[in-house]
């Protein structure tokens, strides 16, 4: 089987890594960043820890701090305005996924021609042309997408989340400083833990997995399973006494990894139905997921039961010589446990109450399954079973 593993040129990790920012920027031959950041991280001084290191090492770095969450067309064009009106060589994502997606779709669109609207790279298309160098570091632990080659961002104009995929989105360096997730809130805690958790098993079940991308899933589940309830308990703890650094750390490599993963092999349902939630209710990408998870997961079940069974033994929840139907249904409970123990809220409490979604069922559905993901999933659902889907969930 001839498989490509696609991933960044170099990934430095561990605690108080970004100190080595400047370095990393001098292997790659790079001196002139813009850093890409969201307002919380440039009103608490918390991008101060990439930007110090950088003076320190005679950098003057560019910053841009108008991201927001599910970042936008006009935001990444606002970007882009900035890079061109100065000198820079390259583009630094700090923050979660919403600043290093703002960086990455930057880097693709700097380096198109003027006039050009990120649309133009919305799959089908793909983004594999060139692109201005990115370096991700990652504050949430996390979406991986210091590590994937993809990029989503809303498209303004009709609300859509756009996907947009290739080479020229992937980072060229990643650096992974579980310390920065700190000052993560336990609510963002939990959802960008479920979400590393969604990008792992999805990858595994994935049609499009194959070994490499296996291997990544396997590592991440390994990691996060018996970590997020830990790092969610030391968040809640606030930093009061000793820190669980093994926890926080575990979950943010196994966020990379299961970026990697899912960037190699993609993910599936999950993905797809939440998307246009974010578009449409503008629910954290994270905690969309993390409300869908388990009932998708039951849905496909039967479709790749051994690969479920096989996820379910890796992250603990059941015995080496289980049978698959016992396993499998034992992932699904732990799921659900899972979203009580990180007391993920149920669509009403969000104020999608099922009324409000009448003539939003069938458009959603036709979203989920025009975003490519679903195909991807071991049961191609239809747009009936989708609704259906969402009935249950948001019930
Ligand atoms: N490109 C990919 O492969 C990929 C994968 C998954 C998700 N995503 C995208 O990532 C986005 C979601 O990213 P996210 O879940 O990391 O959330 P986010 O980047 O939107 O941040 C959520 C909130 O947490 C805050 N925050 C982040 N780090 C913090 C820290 N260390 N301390 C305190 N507050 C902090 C932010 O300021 C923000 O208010 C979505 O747009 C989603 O589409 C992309
Ligand atoms: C192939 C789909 C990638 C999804 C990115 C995170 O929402």
């Amino acid at each position: 089987m001839t498989v490509t593993l696609l991933a960044p040129r170099l990934i430095l990790s561990g605690g108080g890594s970004v100190s080595k920012v400047a370095e990393v920027l001098a292997q790659l031959g790079l001196s002139r960043p813009l850093v890409v950041t969201d307002p919380w991280m440039a009103s608490s001084g918390t991008v101060e820890r990439c930007l110090e290191p950088l003076r320190a090492a005679g950098i003057t770095p560019g910053l841009f701090h108008e991201t927001v969450p599910d970042p936008t067309d006009e935001v990444v064009a606002a970007g882009v305005r900035a890079f061109r009106a100065g000198d820079y060589d390259c583009l630094i994502g700090f923050g979660g996924g919403s600043p290093m997606d703002t960086a990455k779709a930057m880097a693709i669109l700097a380096a198109a021609p003027e006039g050009v609207h990120i649309r133009a790279f919305k799959v089908p298309a793909g983004a594999n042309n060139g692109a201005v160098p990115v370096i991700c570091i990652p504050t949430t632990a996390g979406t991986g997408s210091e590590a994937t080659r993809f990029t989503v961002i809303t498209d303004t104009a009709n609300d859509e989340k756009m996907l947009i995929a290739g080479l020229g989105a992937l980072p060229l360096a990643a650096i992974v400083d579980h310390q920065l997730t700190w000052t993560v809130p336990p609510r963002t805690v939990a959802d960008t833990g479920v979400d590393s958790l969604t990008h792992a098993l999805e990858a595994f079940v994935s049609r499009k997995a194959n070994p490499f991308s296996d291997d990544y899933a396997r590592l991440a589940m390994r990691l996060i399973a018996p970590n997020l309830r830990r790092a969610y308990a030391d968040a809640q703890n606030g930093g009061g006494g000793a820190r669980d650094e093994e926890a926080r750390e575990a979950m943010m490599r196994g966020a990379m990894l299961a970026g990697l993963a899912f960037s190699n092999a993609s993910v599936a349902l999950v993905h797809g139905m939440s998307r246009p939630i974010g578009a449409h209710f503008h629910v954290p990408h994270g905690l969309s997921n993390a409300m869908l998870l388990p009932a998708v997961t039951r849905f496909g079940l039967q479709s790749a039961l051994p690969r479920y069974a096989e996820a379910a033994r890796i992250m603990g929840v059941a015995g080496e010589g289980e049978g698959d139907q016992s396993a499998a249904a034992r992932l699904v409970e732990e799921l659900e446990a899972l979203n009580r123990d990180l007391s993920v809220p149920s669509p009403a409490s969000h104020g999608i109450a099922a009324d409000r979604w009448d003539g939003l069922l069938e458009t959603m559905a036709a979203q989920a399954l025009a975003s490519g993901s679903p195909a991807n999933n071991p049961r191609v659902p239809d747009a009936g079973e989708i609704v259906a889907l969402y009935r249950e969930v948001y019930a």
